[in-house]
C-alpha cells in the first residue's frame, strides 16, 4: 500500500489498488483539438518516456480539489496543512461570492496563497489567469513542494482540469483531481444535480467524508452508487477530512493509456461541451453577501437562521455578536439543514464585522439582505446581549468547541 496509506481507508470497487506512483506527463492529456493554444511548455521537449521520470518529478504537482457545496473541501485543506509539515504547499482558494470565507479559513496555515473571488475558477476566460496564479506560486524562491486548487462549491471539474492542463507554467504537472463527497448529502444533492455524477467520474480520487454523520448502511450505500458511477475509482472514507496528505501529493494517474485516460477522454477533454457555462452548477445558484460592521443581534439572527428558505442551501461567514462574547467572533456553516457555529477569537486589530456569503436557487437578495439588516442591534442596548441571549446560538456549537 502505498503513501502509508491505511489499508481500511480504502474503498475501491473489486478492491481496485489506489493510484499508482507513475509520472504524469501533462502533454499527453492535452486537447488535441486546441494545438494552437498548447504551451510551448508543453510542446517543448517530446514527453519523457514511460519510466524517466526526471523532468516529470522536477515539475510542482498542481492538486485540484472539487466537491459540491459544504462537502467539506475547506476543512480538508486545512487538514492536509496542519498534516503536512515537511511540504510547502501553495493554496489558490476559489470561492463563490465576493467575501472569501474560504480564504479566510485557510489563511495562516499556508505557506502562499492567492484567493480568487466573486467568479468561478472554472469560467477564467483564458488560462492566463490561471497562469498568473501559477507563476506567482511557482517562483523557486517560495520552494513551495505542491499547489493546491480548491474550487468553488460549484465548479466544473472538466474545466478546471482543461484550464490547468492549458498552462503554459514549465514548473507546474496536473497532480490530479479529488472531489469530495457529503456521504449525508450524497443521495439528496444528486437527485437535485444528476451532472454530480460527471464530476464523479472526472476524479481521480474520492473522499467520501462526514462518514461521522451517516450510518454504516447509509455509507455503505453512497460508497456502492460511487462504484456504479465510477467502477474502480478509489474511494478514501473520511471524519473532518482527515485523509493522509501523502496520497494526496503523490498521487499520479494510473499506469496504462486505458486507465489513464479513464475518467476523462481526449474526446470528453476536447469538447467544448462543458464550456457552456449555462449548464454549470453554479448557473443555477445566486450568492449574496452580507457585511455589518454593527453587531447582531443573536436571538433576532437566529430566528433569521431558523426560518431561513429551503433554496439558501449554504450559509457561511463570521458573525460579530458583540457584547454577548466580545472577545470571539462566530464562524458559521450551514449546509442545508445542517448548522454550526465555531467561536473562534478576534486577531489583535482586527475590524470586529460579520461576514456573510449566502449560497442558494431562488433566493432573494433584497428579501435576505432586509432580513439580515434587521438583525443588526439596535437602540440603546445595542451589542450589549449577553449569554443568556446566546442560548440559541450556543445549541449550535460543538463542546470541543
Ligand atoms: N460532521 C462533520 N462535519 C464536517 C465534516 N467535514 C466538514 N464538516 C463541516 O461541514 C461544514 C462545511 O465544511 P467546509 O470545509 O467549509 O466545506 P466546503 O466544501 O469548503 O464548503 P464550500 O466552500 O461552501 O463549498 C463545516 O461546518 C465543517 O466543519 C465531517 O467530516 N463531519
Amino acid at each position: 500500500m502505498p503513501c502509508g496509506l491505511d489499508a481500511d481507508l480504502v474503498a475501491g470497487r473489486s478492491g481496485a489498488a489506489p493510484p499508482k506512483l507513475t509520472p504524469c506527463h501533462p502533454a499527453r492529456r492535452w486537447p488535441r483539438s486546441a494545438p494552437g493554444r498548447r504551451p510551448d511548455s508543453m510542446n517543448g521537449p517530446p514527453a519523457p518516456p514511460h519510466g524517466d521520470r526526471a523532468l516529470a518529478t522536477q515539475r510542482i504537482p498542481v492538486l485540484l480539489i472539487t466537491g459540491f457545496l459544504g462537502s467539506g473541501k475547506t476543512t480538508m485543506l486545512n487538514h492536509l496543512m496542519r498534516d503536512s509539515v515537511d511540504t510547502r504547499i501553495g493554496v489558490i482558494v476559489n470561492d463563490f461570492g465576493s467575501i472569501n470565507i474560504d480564504a479566510m479559513a485557510v489563511a495562516g496555515q499556508v505557506d502562499s496563497m492567492i484567493p480568487i473571488e466573486n467568479g468561478c475558477l472554472c469560467c477564467a476566460a483564458d488560462a492566463s489567469e490561471m497562469d498568473e496564479m501559477l507563476d506567482r506560486l511557482t517562483d523557486p524562491e517560495l520552494r513551495i513542494d505542491v499547489v493546491v486548487i480548491e474550487a468553488s462549491g460549484l465548479a466544473e471539474p472538466q474545466s478546471m482540469i482543461r484550464t490547468l492542463l492549458s498552462s503554459g507554467n514549465e514548473r507546474i504537472r496536473y497532480g490530479g483531481l479529488v472531489e469530495v463527497v457529503d456521504a449525508a448529502e450524497f443521495a439528496s444533492t444528486r437527485d437535485r444535480h444528476p451532472e454530480l455524477d460527471r464530476h464523479v467520474r472526472d476524479a481521480d480520487l474520492i473522499v467520501l467524508n462526514k462518514t461521522d454523520r451517516v450510518g454504516e448502511e447509509e455509507r455503505q450505500r453512497v460508497l456502492d452508487t460511487v462504484a456504479e458511477i465510477a467502477p474502480g475509482l478509489p474511494v478514501l472514507t473520511a471524519e473532518h477530512g482527515r485523509v493522509d496528505p501523502g496520497l494526496l501529493f503523490d498521487h499520479e494517474p494510473r499506469d496504462t493509456p486505458e486507465e489513464r485516460f479513464r475518467q476523462l477522454s481526449f474526446a470528453d477533454v476536447c469538447t467544448d461541451e462543458h464550456d457552456d457555462h449555462s449548464r454549470h452548477l453554479h448557473a443555477a445558484y445566486e450568492s449574496v453577501e452580507f457585511t455589518s460592521a454593527e453587531p447582531l443581534d443573536p436571538r433576532r439572527f437566529m430566528e433569521f437562521v431558523d426560518a431561513r428558505p429551503a433554496g439558501l442551501y449554504r450559509l457561511k461567514g463570521f458573525v460579530h455578536f458583540a457584547g454577548a462574547d466580545p472577545q470571539r467572533k462566530y464562524g458559521l456553516h450551514a449546509v442545508g439543514a445542517y448548522l454550526r457555529f465555531q467561536p473562534v477569537p478576534w486577531e489583535r486589530g482586527e475590524p470586529r464585522t460579520t461576514q456573510l456569503v449566502m449560497i442558494g436557487t431562488g433566493i432573494d437578495a433584497d428579501t435576505l439582505t432586509k432580513r439580515l439588516t434587521d438583525c443588526v442591534a439596535t437602540g440603546p442596548d445595542a451589542g450589549e446581549a449577553d449569554e443568556r441571549h446566546m442560548m440559541g446560538v450556543l445549541r449550535y456549537v460543538d463542546d470541543a468547541d
